[in-house]
Formats: C-alpha cells, sequence, structure tokens
C-alpha cells in the first residue's frame, strides 16, 4: 500500500475521544492550543530541520546549534512569543543547547538566590540576552576548590556564569555560595584576565548531547565584586562581615529543587516520544504466526510486546500526571518561601529529588527498551531512538546522581519516621506514616482478580510496603551507636525504601488524577486502564517487597499478574490513539518507525539511499584499500 494512512484501521479501533485527551495530556486547553500551534511552527521551517545531525562533525554541529539558537531568537523577537511560547519553541527546536541552560539554569539561580537589587541590575540583560549565563556547580575533583568541569554552555558561549564556591572570611569558611562571575569579553569574547575556561570534549553518541558545550573553568586571582555574591540567604558587609538572612541555608539549592522539578516533566516527554515510535512500529510490523495464507501477525498483538510496551505507555502518562502536581507543589512552595513559611521545603526536595530519579531511569530503561520492541530497525538513527537515548541517558546523573538523591529522600523518610515518636503528625506525601500502626499489620483484602482494580485496594499496598520497608530500615539504623555508620551500612535498603515510597507517590497521583472531572467520551475509562497498568506492573515487577514484608500472599500475587494480562487486552485497541494523544509532529518525533502515516518501508528505503555513504556506487577507499586486495587474493588463489 503506497500513501494514504496505513494506521487508519487501528485509529478507527479507538474506544475514546482522542481530542479530548489531547487536552488531558497537555494539561489544559490553553497549553493545548500552544503546544499546538508551535510545534506546527517548527516542523514547517526547515531552518530547524534535524535529520542531518548525526552526519555532521562536532565543529558543524555545534555551529549549526548556535545559527538554530539565533534564528529562534530572532523569531521569538519577531513574532513576539510571550515566555511560555519560548519555551515551547525552544522545547520543539529539540537540540540542547546553551540557551537550556541560560533561561533553565541561570535565571532561575538569579531569581531565586539574588536580592531584589541584585535582581534588578541582572535580570533584564539576561532576559533580553545581553549577557548568557550558565551554572557552575560540580567539580572536576571534589570539594568547590579544584576546576568546575561540565556546566553547560560554560565551555564556548557563556559570558558569564552563577559559579558555587566557598566563601571565606576573615579566615572562616562559611560553606558552599552562589557568585555572579563575568567570563568572557562582552566585546570580543576573549576570556577576562585569569580566567582559563574551554569544551570539556566529546560525550556519548554522535551528534546527541555533542550539541552542548559542556565546559572546564578555572580561575587564578580572579576578583569577584562583593555585590555579586547572591545575598538573599547570606550576607557580606563592605567590612567582610558575614551574615546569614532568617531563612534556611539549604535555600542555596533550590535552584536544583526548580530544575529537578521541570526534569520529571521532561521525562514525560522523552518517554512518550519513544513509545510513540515503538506503539506505531509495533502495529506496523508483522511477523510469523500466519494461519491460512492470511497476512502474518502484528507484533503489537503478541502478549510479550504488549507486557513490555504497555507499561511504558501506562509509565508516560504516570509520569505527566505527576509532573503536573510537583509543578503544583513547586509553586505552592515558592509561595510560601516567600511568606517566610519554610516548613514544605524538605519534603518539596525529598519529592523533586526521589521522583527526578525514579523517572529519569524508567525512561532512560524505557527508551532502551522501546528500540529493542522495534527489532533491527530500532538501531537504525532514522529510528529516531539511538538519538534520543543518547540525549536522554546523562540526565540520570545531571541534576544530581540518581542513587546520591535517594538517599536523600531515605533520610527525610528516616527524620519524618523519629518525628512521629514526638508527636509531629506528617503530612502531605508522609501523611500514611501516620497511619504506621495500621500499615504494619493490616493484610490485603484481594480475593479475586478484579480486586485489584480498587483503588484503595491498590493504595494499601503500596503504603503498606513502603511504610514497613523504611521502619525495617529505621530499626535497623537504631542498632548503631553511630547513625551515620548506619546509614553507610545500610545505604542500599535505604535505597530500595526510598523507591517504594517514591513509587507509592506516582500510584497516589495518578489516582487522585481520576478523581477530578476528566471530560471526553471514555477518556477517564482509559486512563483508569493505564493507571492499573502502571500500579499492577510495579506491584508484580517489585513483588519480592511486597511478599517479603508480607503486604500481599503468593495467592494475590498470582492475581495481580491475571488482571494485568486483561488490561493488556483492553489496552490494545487503544494502543494508537493513545499515543496520537500526545500530538507530537513527525518532526518532533524525528523517526521514521514511528511517523503518524505508518508508512515505514518505503521511508526507510528511500532514507538510506540519502546517507552519503550512497553517493557514489564505488566507495572512496576502494582504490586505496580493496582493489589491491582483491588483486592479492586473486593472486593467492593462482599459486
Ligand atoms: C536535555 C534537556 C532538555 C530540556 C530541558 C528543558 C528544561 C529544563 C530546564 C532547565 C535544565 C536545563 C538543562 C538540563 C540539563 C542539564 C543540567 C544539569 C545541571 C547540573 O547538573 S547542576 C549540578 C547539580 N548537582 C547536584 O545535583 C549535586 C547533587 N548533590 C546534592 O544535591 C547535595 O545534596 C548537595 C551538593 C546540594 C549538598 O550536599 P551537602 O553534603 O552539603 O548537604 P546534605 O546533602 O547533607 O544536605 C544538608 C541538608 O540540606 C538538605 N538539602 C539538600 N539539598 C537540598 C535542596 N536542593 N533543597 C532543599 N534542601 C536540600 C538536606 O535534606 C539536608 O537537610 P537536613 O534536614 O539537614 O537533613
Ligand atoms: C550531560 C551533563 C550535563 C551537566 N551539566 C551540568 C551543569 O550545567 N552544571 C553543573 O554544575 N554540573 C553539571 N553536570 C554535572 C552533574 O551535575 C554531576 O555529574 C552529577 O551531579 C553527579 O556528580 P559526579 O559527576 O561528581 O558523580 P559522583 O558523585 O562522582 O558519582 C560517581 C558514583 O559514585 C556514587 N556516589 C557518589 N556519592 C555517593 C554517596 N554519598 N553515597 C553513595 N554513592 C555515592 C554515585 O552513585 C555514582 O555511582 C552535568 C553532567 C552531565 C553528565
Amino acid at each position: 500500500m503506497e500513501g494514504g494512512d496505513h494506521l487508519a484501521h487501528e485509529r478507527k479501533k479507538a474506544q475514546f475521544d482522542v481530542e479530548a485527551m489531547k487536552i488531558v495530556w497537555a494539561g489544559s486547553r490553553h497549553a493545548f492550543e500552544v503546544s499546538d500551534r508551535i510545534s506546527k511552527l517548527v516542523a514547517s521551517d526547515p531552518a530547524f530541520r534535524k535529520d542531518n545531525r548525526p552526519m555532521l562533525s562536532r565543529k558543524e554541529l555545534f555551529k549549526n546549534t548556535l545559527r538554530k539558537a539565533a534564528y529562534a531568537w530572532k523569531r521569538i523577537i519577531e513574532l513576539r512569543l510571550s515566555e511560555e511560547e519560548a519555551s515551547k519553541l525552544r522545547f520543539y527546536v529539540d537540540e540542547p543547547a546553551f540557551t537550556d541552560l541560560h533561561w533553565g539554569m541561570f535565571l532561575p539561580a538569579i531569581k531565586g538566590q539574588g536580592t531584589e537589587e541584585q535582581q534588578q541590575k541582572w535580570l533584564p540583560l539576561a532576559y533580553k540576552m545581553q549577557i548568557i549565563g550558565c551554572y557552575a556547580q560540580t567539580e572536576l575533583g571534589h570539594g568547590s576548590n579544584s576546576s568546575k568541569w561540565w556546566p553547560g554552555g560554560l565551555g564556548k558561549i557563556s559570558t558569564h556564569a552563577v559559579v558555587y564556591a566557598r566563601l571565606i572570611t576573615d579566615g572562616q569558611d562559611h560553606g558552599v555560595h552562589g557568585f555572579i562571575v563575568q567570563l568572557r569579553s562582552l566585546d570580543d569574547h576573549s576570556p577576562l584576565p585569569g580566567i582559563t575556561v574551554g569544551d570539556i570534549g566529546m560525550k556519548f553518541g554522535n551528534g546527541a548531547y555533542n550539541t552542548m558545550d559542556n565546559g572546564v573553568l578555572r580561575f587564578d586571582h580572579v576578583r569577584i565584586p562583593r555585590d555579586q555574591m547572591l545575598m538573599k540567604v547570606s550576607q557580606v558587609s563592605r567590612e567582610g562581615k558575614y551574615s546569614q538572612s532568617n531563612v534556611p541555608r539549604q535555600l542555596v539549592y533550590g535552584t536544583m529543587v526548580f530544575v529537578r522539578q521541570t526534569i520529571v516533566a521532561d521525562a514525560s516527554c522523552a518517554l512518550s516520544r519513544a513509545v510513540c515510535i515503538a506503539t506505531r512500529y509495533s502495529a506496523v510490523r508483522r511477523q510469523f504466526g500466519s494461519q491460512n495464507g492470511g497476512p502474518e501477525t502484528q507484533v503489537i498483538d503478541y502478549k510479550t510486546q504488549q507486557s513490555r510496551l504497555f507499561p511504558l505507555l501506562a509509565s508516560a502518562y504516570a509520569f505527566r500526571f505527576v509532573g503536573e502536581w510537583l509543578k503544583w507543589l513547586y509553586t505552592d512552595v515558592t509561595q510560601r518561601l516567600q511568606a517566610n513559611d519554610f516548613s514544605t521545603l524538605p519534603e518539596a526536595h525529598a519529592c523533586t529529588a526521589g521522583l527526578k530519579s525514579l523517572t529519569t531511569a524508567a525512561t532512560a530503561d524505557g527508551i532502551e527498551e522501546c528500540r529493542k520492541l522495534c527489532g533491527g530497525h530500532g538501531y537504525l538513527c532514522s529510528s529516531g531512538l539511538p538519538e534520543l537515548f543518547a540525549v536522554y541517558v546523562p540526565a540520570c546523573t545531571y541534576e544530581g546522581d540518581n542513587t546520591v538523591l535517594l538517599l536523600q529522600v531515605a533520610r527525610f523518610l528516616v527524620k519524618t519516621l523519629s518525628q512521629l515518636g514526638s508527636g509531629k503528625q506528617p503530612v502531605g506525601t508522609t501523611a500514611y506514616m501516620g497511619q504506621v500502626e495500621h500499615l504494619m499489620q493490616c493484610h490485603c483484602n484481594v480475593q479475586k482478580a478484579e480486586d485489584w482494580l480498587k483503588p484503595a485496594v491498590i493504595l494499601e499496598a503500596f503504603e503498606a510496603r513502603s511504610a514497613r520497608m523504611s521502619v525495617a530500615c529505621a530499626k535497623n539504623l537504631s542498632k548503631f551507636t553511630n547513625p551515620e555508620e548506619g546509614f553507610a551500612e545500610l545505604s542500599g535498603d535505604l535505597v530500595e525504601a526510598a523507591i517504594a515510597h517514591c513509587q507509592l507517590i506516582i500510584v497516589s497521583k495518578f489516582i487522585e488524577k481520576l478523581q477530578q472531572d476528566i471530560p471526553g467520551k471514555g477518556v477517564k475509562q482509559q486512563l483508569g486502564v493505564l493507571c492499573n497498568i502502571y500500579a499492577l506492573f510495579l506491584l508484580h515487577k517489585h513483588q519480592g517487597d511486597f511478599l517479603s514484608t508480607g503486604c500481599i500472599t503468593p495467592k494475590q500475587a498470582y492475581l495481580a499478574n491475571e488482571q494485568l494480562r486483561a488490561l493488556y487486552s483492553q489496552a490494545r485497541p487503544n494502543a494508537i490513539a493513545l499515543v496520537d494523544a500526545f500530538n507530537y509532529t513527525d518532526h518532533y518525533l524525528g523517526s521514521i518507525l514511528g511517523c503518524y502515516d505508518g508508512n515505514v518501508y518505503p521511508k526507510l528505503y528511500e532514507a538510506a539511499w540519502k546517507d552519503p555513504l550512497n553517493d557514489s556506487v564505488v566507495p572512496d577507499g576502494y582504490r586505496e584499500y580493496i582493489w589491491p586486495m582483491l588483486k592479492q587474493q586473486l593472486r593467492t588463489a593462482r599459486l
């Protein structure tokens, strides 16, 4: 079949209103309209072409990124785009660039940690891109005193950085503080005296994150004017006297809370993109299983394919909704901080750290699983999956290594439990710890597979598992005389307890989402199926935890799996429509396997001939290397 919609028969199977689901996925009608308009704007502009990225050398690639970033900025100004529209435009351009760090970290750091005066001075310059900034925290070695190493945008482009360094006054070390430092001349871009700066070199994957100039930075007797220390949290007077505002010191780390929250939202984008590709291709691909000369089976109909693919589809939706909630939590904590209420900061830190860890790990693994779900063709760059994986996988490391972040969550959980004794009632995501006595001895009520569809049953099982794992850690910790030693010794168990807690958050936020009014024929019902798939898939995957803590019986674990299989069958006819609801353009997907019309094979065939290797029938190097070898073989054969 040439042309046309090869997935039309699949789209007809949908049992829900796809247009209504698009609004749910986007978050609101307004968000949908902005996203739809801007994604089409980018897709229709040849200046944003990206299919040639894997072929470019590092220098060509980088220059191309600078061209796109400058052109994007020009369009933002010409079209008078709002901040929301401009950030969507950068998102759909889909190329990591120095601008991510400028808008995503440099500006937020000044907003969060600068005084009113500092904000008035620096923000207008940054908003107009009259200065370009990055966020320089990580060191080559350890200790905030060697060389900065990794900051994106630092290597070649940033004129300024927020640098995190130890503040020492009168010989006293006051710990790490943020400073705005000019790095390069605003006239000729050369580094200022005493500053050594450059790119740290090629990274994983061809193209991929190499559009970013992650950099190295050294200072040699560089003087930073006193008023360029970010002074909202603590100050140094003209006389060199150090003082602290009446706010927690942890606010110095506030930019990370903000960025981790955006990374969770971004995880649902990256995972949904991979899932969209793998789902469409799984419906196009036929392999074996034909009977009586009929067509072969669509690989999406294999139960094994469904059991690998549908939990990822469900995870994409789950991460979307938890990301939405996390955005609310971040807005709420920000408003409270402005009113000098710091009570929810530890929870916001634990939630952003833990959810960043869980969602990025699952997304990175999920993208790779989608590549495998696409068989051999998934390994072609034209599938879009290798580049997506290479760009995405550092999310497990940047903005805090995922294990280090889970240990932060574990500390928060242990602290929450230890405060129960003093009568402090836990709130928010740890409110269930207030029922710890019940959760330690409750019995799961599931008798038949359908019982697993009850939200209260699922929630109690996840709460009991999380509470029991945290309590076990706390009990074991209490056996150590030195708590830090105990924490280090038990860190493996603590990480698992933190994972259980974060999975509970994601499951509970999905369930809460379903309690809202969701318009559109069949939309809520499909989301219910996905929510149950997500929860029961986790339960099946981690059944060791649920069984060993006595939260469920082996029979109940078996019933959960039985229910999961039934849910896969319910999701099957809706699969294509559920990925259509992401509303991704073919440009954004960047994948022949995932193209909307499903016309995969002619496009793959055509793309192959565009590879530079096929520019000539006989390749460069043939005369030099192959021809002499063939001649040699001929002589040997005659001998
Ligand atoms: C490809 C991307 C495409 C699109 C993205 C689009 C939009 C995104 C927007 C912007 C992003 C742009 C691009 C993203 C790409 C890359 C960006 C990468 C940037 C970086 O990586 S920056 C470097 C980040 N570094 C880390 O995260 C280090 C991890 N380590 C920590 O977080 C540590 O905790 C620490 C170094 C901050 C502190 O260590 P410490 O030993 O001094 O302190 P403790 O850990 O003991 O903690 C003491 C105390 O403080 C509490 N705490 C810790 N952190 C925080 C926090 N962030 N907020 C609040 N509170 C915090 C902790 O709980 C302890 O409390 P307690 O009560 O005393 O127990
Ligand atoms: C693509 C990319 C972009 C980046 N962009 C920026 C940027 O813009 N600005 C910036 O400042 N930084 C940036 N970074 C740096 C990033 O934030 C750090 O790499 C990250 O925080 C991890 O720190 P690390 O590299 O020192 O890892 P390490 O801390 O050295 O981790 C190495 C291993 O040790 C383990 N480990 C470390 N500490 C502990 C512990 N306490 N307990 C148990 N295990 C532990 C980790 O789990 C990991 O397995 C970027 C990194 C990458 C890859």
